[in-house]
């Protein structure tokens, strides 16, 4: 956010310190300007062009692309059949219209397929902000992409950062972890896969006949997705990046991954054992040099010393999953830095210490992705110390004679050993199977990742040589010497086996990782407000908590014992935070989750986000720990359930287990969630473990204030609808065919009932049928239609029917966006009735003209939320909203 802005303010002013021009496609029109920010920094591009990575013949071209601004990529929601109607529409209307366009004399792009994204899902655009704003097409064009990716089904997200989840071949059984998930941009695509075919396999799963449902469930999936983060608010920002995917297999967890939780399940007899996952992502923290096309932070504060802060965190994230991998699963190991150290380096001390390649293999993907140009990982390199000196090998640094502090922190691992560079030797670690994507390839940002698979399974691990014990050994060792040396006696054999002996103690105890009582040293931990290298700082410089004491214990069994599932005991209890309480403030602080308020196409509510500091909203804290509420199963026979699957006719083959409320009663008093099976046993089979929980579920059904006895409060939400909708009773069905209908009910609130032949009649095709159904929430299905004035595609909405009215229950912006892609209109949503100007201040109906019902909840859904937890808070912020009409 700072960075960005900072760029074009400095651009603004003339630039200080950026090259112009030059590059291909350079122009006003494009983005493909150098832009005025200082992308300089000596030590960086020494350490690039001296490293031999970049083969000499590309450096000029490696390190121009590094200074040019990145092209704008996004990608559709793969498993939404809606998002595939979207991309149509991109393709047929909107490229067409800017395509051959000039602005300023100079030529502009058209947005153009990432060639090595499968079915054409991710687009990459050139065109620069200014043209974006201005350039009447291109304006419009921006206007679609903020709408549709308001209700996802577009994501904003760089073009590398797609790469892993393409290689996990996930499928819908699959339990998946993404151990350091946040903001979640690749956590959404592990979810979509989850996903992936469901609404056909739900399709035909209602069609059957029969009792139970037990084989394919029903359509749905039966994997997960556990999205962890190490950052409290951090882990909140996957909520918010997660929530427009509606994803029931989906928990989100607040630990810290180099000792990530064992979680039990029910085993095959009824008995409980440990989860084991199919697939794993490692996205780890790293120093982000190769993000520097977007992250100003690299430029100014990049030094040699980041890679080996970071290395031994990345090694043990790495081994803990693989720990946690079934035999036969797959990790992705990745990293957006280009630096051996913390990538080649990594995967060979953790294939180490899992016991070699008969336990441990990198997969090769080399026909992956086939148009993805990228190259291989590298088997030779050398470490460029803080002193810009290089090492080939970690015999040059023990025999260096500078001081102990200045080389602390290399360690042997981060060395490649001789068999790696042996290429024809079959036992060596075939590092060269890893993907290296480099800038200037495909106009991208620098990236690695590597598939590694377990063949069997790991019983011992072996311990890591800790790069601050070494330094106090050694240091230790040289002050001996020297003492020895200035008294003129003592021989270097016992200097050495003091020194042993701190090492050999260092295998006992790994070192903790920097906490505040352990602060890094200064210089090798800049902090850009926004790098990488600033997020490993925040959660480094998180209040100590009892969390952190416990830290070093529990890293201790992850290192070196043999492989314990972990249960978490000493944590202090942690309750989950008020949902929407939490997405207030995880918006405040959102660094990358979301378009940057200066994109061309970041929505107002986004660049809001940005401009409101983190305060005011601060979630309940019990002595600084985040208090969040439990999550709590309805027995199957619940009242409220009942109530429900009478109400809207549900079929007996939907799962009734598996709906939840957040309070620690289990009283179904505002929300019920809707969540999967595993997810459940997860939750409660882990009750009471001081596991760090803090999503799960999608709201399913809300409790409205209604007027009458006999109308069911139970309204269903928007966002559990697809779950839902198949398995609803005709009773609560409204059909329609003509386009006339969405796009009246779409535009107008609370259109009559009533309204018969007059003018006004938006409703007029389905009027009949709602004049027939009792009062309460119902759902509106648009069936394939094929007459001129028919819809061509299926839609499901909510719906409530009021004594004189009914209306769509969606917020206005969804409103917006279908309307704008169903029908290329941009106009507002009316209002005929008036009566939400005359809003009650809290959401009761009674005080209502007419007996309508408000749905509240679409229209103000974050206050709904927070009031569930605290009712006070719901009267003073419904006071405090201007209703958005
Ligand atoms: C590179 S980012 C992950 C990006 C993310 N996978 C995505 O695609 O949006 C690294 C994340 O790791 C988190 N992190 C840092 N140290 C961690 C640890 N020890 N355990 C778990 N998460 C950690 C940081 O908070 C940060 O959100």
């Amino acid at each position: 956010m700072g960075r960005n802005k900072s760029a074009w303010r400095n651009e603004k002013k003339g630039g200080r310190g950026g090259k112009k021009g030059g590059g291909q496609g350079s122009g006003k029109g494009d983005r493909y300007a150098y832009v005025s920010i200082p992308s300089e920094n000596a030590k960086y591009e020494r350490y690039y062009k001296e490293s031999g990575l970049i083969p000499e013949e590309e450096w000029d071209e490696f390190w121009a692309t590094l200074k040019r601004t990145l092209p704008t990529t996004f990608r559709f929601t793969g498993s939404k059949g809606h998002a595939l109607s979207v991309l149509k529409t991109l393709q047929e209307v909107y490229v067409p219209h800017l395509s051959g366009l000039t602005w300023e004399d100079q030529p502009v792009s058209p947005p153009t397929p990432l060639p090595w994204f499968p079915d054409n899902l991710a687009w990459t655009m050139t065109a620069g902000k200014t043209v974006i704003r201005r350039c009447p097409p291109f304006k419009r064009f921006q206007n679609f992409l903020v709408a549709e990716t308001t209700v996802g089904n577009i994501s904003r997200q760089e073009a590398v950062s797609m790469i892993p989840p393409l290689l996990m071949d996930i499928e819908p059984h699959h339990a998946v972890l993404d151990m350091c998930a946040a903001p979640g941009s690749k956590t959404a695509q592990l979810i979509e896969a989850i996903h992936a075919g469901e609404e056909t396999r739900t399709e035909e799963a209602i069609a059957q006949d029969g009792p139970t449902d037990k084989i394919n469930n029903g359509g749905r999936p039966t994997g997960l997705v556990i999205a962890n983060d190490a950052d409290y608010k951090r882990s909140h920002m996957l909520i918010h990046q997660t929530k427009r995917l509606n994803s029931p297999n989906l928990i989100v967890t607040n630990h810290d991954a180099t000792w990530f939780p064992s979680l039990l399940i029910s085993g095959p007899n009824e008995d409980k054992e440990y989860l084991k996952y199919d697939r794993i992502l490692a996205d780890v923290p790293c120093t982000g040099d190769g993000t520097a096309r977007k992250n100003y932070g690299v430029w100014r504060d990049w030094s040699p010393g980041g890679a080996f802060n970071l290395h031994l965190t990345q090694v043990r994230i790495l081994v803990r999953g693989l720990q946690m991998l079934k035999v036969g699963g797959r990790i992705i190991y990745s990293t957006c830095s280009m630096n051996p150290v913390e990538n080649e380096a990594v995967l060979a001390s953790a294939i180490d210490r899992c016991g070699g390649l008969d336990k441990v293999n990198i997969v090769n993907v080399d026909h992956r992705l086939p148009e993805l140009k990228r190259r291989p990982g590298v088997t030779n390199w050398k470490v460029f110390d803080r002193d810009c000196v290089w090492f080939n090998s970690f015999e040059e640094v023990e025999k260096d004679n500078r001081s102990m502090e200045r080389l602390s922190r290399i360690t042997r691992e981060m060395f490649p050993t001789e068999d790696y560079k042996e290429l024809d030797d079959p036992t060596r670690i075939p590092l060269e199977r890893a993907i290296r994507v480099y800038p200037h390839l495909q106009d991208t940002g620098g990236f690695f990742i590597a598939v590694l698979e377990k063949k069997m399974e790991i019983k011992t691990i072996k311990p890591e040589i800790s790069g601050r014990k070494k330094m106090v050994a050694m240091a230790k060792a040289e002050a001996f010497k020297r003492e020895k040396e200035d008294a003129a006696v003592g021989d270097t054999e016992s200097v050495e086996i003091a020194a042993k002996d701190e090492l050999d103690e260092d295998i006992e105890i790994p070192e903790a990782p920097a906490t505040p009582s352990n602060p890094e040293p200064e210089e090798l931990i800049p902090g850009a407000p926004e790098s990488p290298i600033k997020r490993k700082l925040e959660i480094d410089s998180a209040p100590p908590t009892p969390l952190a004491i416990k830290k070093t214990k529990l890293e201790t069994e992850v290192t070196v014992e043999s492989e314990v599932d972990i249960e978490v005991k000493a944590e202090p209890e942690v309750i989950a935070e008020p949902e929407a309480e939490i997405e207030t403030e995880a918006d405040a602080i959102s660094a990358e989750a979301h378009p940057m308020p200066s994109e061309p196409w970041a929505s107002k509510k986004d660049e809001s986000r940005y401009n409101t500091p983190a305060e005011g909203k601060v979630g309940r804290r019990n002595g600084g720990i985040p208090i969040e509420e439990p999550f709590k199963f309805l027995a199957a026979d619940h009242p409220a359930l009942n109530h429900i699957f009478e109400f809207y006719s549900l079929s007996s083959r939907f799962p009734r287990n598996c709906f939840l409320v957040r309070n620690a009663e289990g009283i179904p008093s505002r929300a019920i969630y809707f969540t999967c099976d595993l997810a459940r046993q997860i939750l409660t089979y882990n009750e009471g473990k001081n596991l760090k929980f803090v999503h799960c579920g999608v709201k399913a059904f809300f409790k409205q204030d209604v007027q009458e006895l006999d109308v069911c409060p139970w309204r269903i939400q928007n966002e559990g609808l697809p779950i839902i909708e198949g398995w609803i009773g005709e009773d609560r069905i409204v059909r329609a065919k003509k386009r006339i209908t969405v796009r009246g009910l779409l535009k107008e609130l609370f259109p009559k009932v009533n309204a018969e032949g007059h003018e006004g009649d938006v409703i007029a095709e389905i009027e009949q049928r709602v004049r027939e159904l009792s009062m309460g929430c119902c759902i509106l299905k648009v069936g394939l239609g094929e007459g001129e004035e028919e819809f061509d595609q299926k839609i499901v909405l909510p719906l409530w029917r009021s004594r004189f009215s009914c209306n769509l229950m969606l917020p206005k912006d969804e409103r917006r966006a279908m309307l704008m892609r169903l029908f290329n209109d941009e106009e507002e949503v009316v209002d005929s009735t008036n009566k939400n100007r005359a809003r009650p201040r809290a959401n009761t109906n009674s005080e209502l003209p007419d007996g309508e019902v408000l749905p509240d909840s679409e229209v103000f859904p974050d206050i709904e939320d927070a009031a569930e937890v605290d009712p006070e808070l719901e009267v003073q912020d419904i006071e405090g909203e201007k209703p958005d009409l």
